[in-house]
């Protein structure tokens, strides 16, 4: 499957694939700035923010390491169920260490609110949050977000690790899909 058969399906182009890369290179450049010398934990929400995680991190010229969590809440739809479960945990002890959460997109903001709850528990030295893309609600579940690289309006997007359905991920720009494709 080609990418210009699967950007058929898209009714609008939100960001190309040259935007997102203008942007991670941006945000890369200040977490560079803000990190420099610290002992940096960035933590993957998957399986959405895989590519902004290989994109940010190689992006990226300080030390870090890696580690991932897989949350769930909107199952194969297009809304969230509000129920949020962890379907598998960190590997890494996080207390002490300075954590930045990396997503794709915070909606809602409830996955996050739970999230960040949760890993507060754990007492890390600094909790901080990167997101690719924010909606217009997230702002509702007071969620503090350090880095975004942009704001969009409230609609269903996919592409560059956002899914409808588990497809679209693998879209290297971004945009809303046409009504054809939710039939
Ligand atoms: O702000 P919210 O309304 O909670 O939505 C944001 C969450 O939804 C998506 O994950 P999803 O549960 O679809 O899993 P996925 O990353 O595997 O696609 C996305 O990756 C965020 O984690
Ligand atoms: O707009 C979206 N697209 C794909 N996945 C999502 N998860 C929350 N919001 C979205």
């Amino acid at each position: 499957m080609d990418d210009a058969h699967i950007e058929g399906d898209l009714t609008r182009v939100l960001y190309s694939a040259e935007d997102v890369a203008r942007r991670v290179t941006e945000i890369a450049a200040e977490i560079d700035e803000a990190y420099r010398g610290k002992d940096l934990l960035l933590i993957g929400v998957l399986n959405g923010a895989v590519m902004v995680m290989a994109d940010l991190s190689r992006a990226m010229k300080i030390h870090c390491e890696m580690d991932w969590m897989a949350i769930s809440s909107y199952g194969s739809g297009t809304q969230s169920s509000g129920v949020v479960r962890i379907l598998k945990d960190l590997n890494t002890d996080i207390s002490g260490r300075h954590v930045l959460v990396v997503e794709d997109i915070i909606d809602t903001g409830l996955t996050l609110s739970y999230l960040i709850s949760n890993l507060r528990s754990r007492e890390p030295a600094s909790l901080e949050i990167m997101t690719m893309f924010r909606k217009p609600e997230a702002q509702k579940n007071m969620v503090k977000v350090k880095y975004v690289g942009f704001d969009i309006p409230n609609e269903f997007v996919v592409g560059y690790g956002l899914d409808y359905a588990g497809h679209y991920r693998n879209l290297t720009s971004v945009g809303t899909l046409s009504p054809h494709v939710y039939s």
